[in-house]
């Protein structure tokens, strides 16, 4: 498999608090790798470097390289806005905006200049179909995106994370604030997305974990213990604090 995002001995700081150690790792395209390990062992850190979220939080610095495609992220040609776009992100909770279905989509193109309509209304379909939303939604896309339910409005946030055409999607616990029922349709979808798309998810949920990643990796402490294709690393893990944690020893 081909290496889209690789990152070498990266260390991040939170002021003093040191979150990240020395982190080397090479995520592969087309595929759904996923972070794993405690509560507080720097999964959402690291997966917010990725589109550089962390920019926002003062007092950050880091030390290392990332690079996407073979281009560092951290350098001073790199723009953000750009990156965002080719990086894009789901949360925790759904975050739609108080704005239509449509206009949820269509927001991101229209930032970037789209504003021919035909245009517009195929990239809201396409997006929602991708995020397999559009038959639920197809008949009143001019609706408030909070008269969907929590499920639904997470695949919305997908689908407009989708509408930019990024070639990455970090999904931060995406599932966590949901029910069972809605979990599984995301965990469908990230199956279906990944032939198209660069996923790296952060979960809680080992299970998850298992069910739905190609590759994983389990952080302690804010370093990396294990980097192991996912049904090795869960079968026969190389490291005793892996077992530990996977057999539900600590965490
Ligand atoms: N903005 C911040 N300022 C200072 N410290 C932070 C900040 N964000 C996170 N941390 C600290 O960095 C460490 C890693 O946090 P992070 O949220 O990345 O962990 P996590 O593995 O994603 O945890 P969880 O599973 O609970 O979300 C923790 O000790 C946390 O307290």
């Amino acid at each position: 498999m081909q290496t889209l995002i690789e990152i070498n001995k990266l260390n991040l700081f939170y002021t003093a608090f040191h979150a990240l150690k020395n982190v080397s790792l090479k995520i592969p395209e087309k595929a759904i790798t996923a972070f794993i390990g405690p509560s507080g062992c720097g999964k959402s850190t690291l997966l917010r470097t990725l589109n550089r979220m962390n920019d926002m939080i003062p007092g950050t610095r880091i030390e290392g390289t990332i690079a996407i495609g073979g281009t560092d992220i951290y350098s001073n040609e790199v723009d953000v806005e750009t990156l965002r776009k080719k990086v894009g992100m789901v949360f925790q909770q759904p975050n739609p905006f108080p704005k239509s279905i449509y206009d949820n989509i269509a927001y991101g193109p229209r930032l970037h200049g789209i504003r021919n309509r035909q245009q517009l209304d195929e990239i809201v379909e396409n997006s929602l179909r991708a995020s397999v939303l559009w038959d639920e939604v197809k008949d009143h896309l001019k609706r408030s995106a909070f008269s969907l339910s929590g499920g639904q409005q997470q695949r919305l946030c997908i689908a407009r994370a989708l509408a930019v055409n990024p070639d990455i999607l970090l999904m931060d616990e995406a599932t966590s604030a949901l029910d069972p029922i809605s979990t599984l349709k995301i965990e469908e979808l990230a199956q279906e997305l990944k032939d198209r798309y660069t996923i790296v998810m952060v979960t809680h949920n080992m299970h998850q974990a298992a069910r739905v990643s190609n590759q994983t990796v389990f952080f302690l402490n804010g370093e990396v213990v294990e980097y192991a294709d996912t049904e090795k690393l869960f079968s026969n893990p190389s490291d005793q604090r892996t077992e530990d944690y996977i057999s539900g020893r600590f965490g």
